[in-house]
C-alpha cells in the first residue's frame, strides 16, 4: 500500500498543555481516513501542526516520502495538499463557480487572487467539472451567500478538491448540516474517492457519518492515538467505548 502522508511522533505543546503528545499514523493513497475523538483531544491542533498552520514541537511529517515538516500552507497547497476549516471559507458575494475558480487559483499558489478576484485561466473548465460532479449545476451562477448552510458546506468541500489535489483534509464537513444534505455530502465524498481516486482525511463528530464513510478510523484521546482500525474494529474496541462513555 502506498503511503501519501506519514505522521511520525508529532507533538504540539502550548506551555504546559500537551495538546498533541506524540501522534503517529499513515494515510494510504486512495483511502478515506476518519479522525475522531472527544472535544479537546487535539484533532484540530494535529491538523494545524501537520499542515503548516502551527510549528510542531516535535515529530516529522512526510508527503510521498518527502519531509514537509513545518512547511507553510501556501507551499503545501502547491504540492497538492488542501484543507477545509470548521468555519466556512466560501466568499458569500461570489457565485458558486467563481468560488471554485478562486479555490483553484489558491491551490496554484496565487494568493493575489484574493485581492484581484477570480480569473478564469483555464480553471473554468475544472470548476464546471466540479460543479457537475457535486451536482450543483442549478446553483452555479448563484451567490454562495444565498445558498443553504448545507449547500455551502458542499461547496466548501468541492473547493478543497479543485485542481485535483493529492490529499485533502476536511475539518468537520458534516457539522451543522441537515440530514438530507448529509446524505448528499456523503454520497459525493464517496464518489470523489472511488471515481476520482481522491485521498482524504475527515475530522468529524458525527459518528454515523464517519463510520459509514471511512475505510479506517484513527481515534485520539488526550493528545494521543488511542486506536486505529476499520469502523467495525473501532466500534468493538473497549478503550474507545471507555473514552466516549467515560467509564
Ligand atoms: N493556541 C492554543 N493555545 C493554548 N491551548 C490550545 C491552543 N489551541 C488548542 N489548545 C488546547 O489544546 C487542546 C486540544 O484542542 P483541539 O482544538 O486541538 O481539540 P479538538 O480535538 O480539535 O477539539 P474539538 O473536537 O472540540 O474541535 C485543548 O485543551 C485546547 O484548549
Amino acid at each position: 500500500m502506498t503511503k501519501v502522508l506519514e505522521i511520525h511522533g508529532i507533538k504540539k505543546h502550548f506551555g504546559g498543555i500537551r495538546a498533541v503528545d506524540g501522534v503517529s499514523f499513515d494515510v494510504n493513497k486512495g483511502e478515506i481516513l476518519g479522525l475522531i475523538g472527544p472535544n479537546g483531544c487535539g484533532k484540530s491542533t494535529l491538523f494545524n501542526a501537520v499542515l503548516g498552520q502551527l510549528e510542531p514541537t516535535a515529530g516529522r511529517v512526510m508527503l510521498d516520502g518527502h519531509d514537509i515538516t513545518g512547511m507553510r500552507p501556501a507551499r503545501l497547497s502547491r504540492l497538492g495538499v488542501s484543507r477545509t476549516f470548521q468555519l466556512l471559507q466560501v466568499f458569500p458575494e461570489m457565485s458558486v463557480r467563481e468560488n471554485l475558480i478562486l479555490a483553484g487559483q489558491e491551490h496554484r499558489g496565487t494568493m493575489v487572487s484574493r485581492l484581484f478576484g477570480p480569473r478564469d485561466a483555464g480553471l473554468g473548465e475544472a470548476a464546471d467539472r466540479m460543479i457537475a460532479f457535486f451536482k450543483m449545476s442549478h446553483l452555479a451562477g448563484e451567490k454562495a451567500g444565498g445558498l443553504s448552510y448545507g449547500q455551502q458546506k458542499l461547496l466548501d468541500a468541492a473547493m478543497a478538491f479543485m485542481a485535483g489535489p493529492r490529499l485533502v483534509l476536511l475539518d468537520e464537513p458534516a457539522g451543522g448540516v441537515n440530514l438530507t444534505m448529509l446524505g448528499a455530502l456523503k454520497e459525493r465524498l464517496r464518489a470523489i474517492n472511488s471515481e476520482l481516486g481522491a485521498t482524504f482525511v475527515v475530522i468529524e463528530h458525527n459518528m454515523e457519518f464517519v463510520m459509514s464513510l471511512c475505510q479506517r478510523v484513527v481515534v485520539m484521546a488526550e493528545g494521543r492515538v488511542l486506536a486505529i482500525g476499520t469502523p467495525a474494529e473501532i466500534r468493538a474496541n473497549p478503550a474507545v467505548i471507555d473514552a466516549y462513555l467515560g467509564h
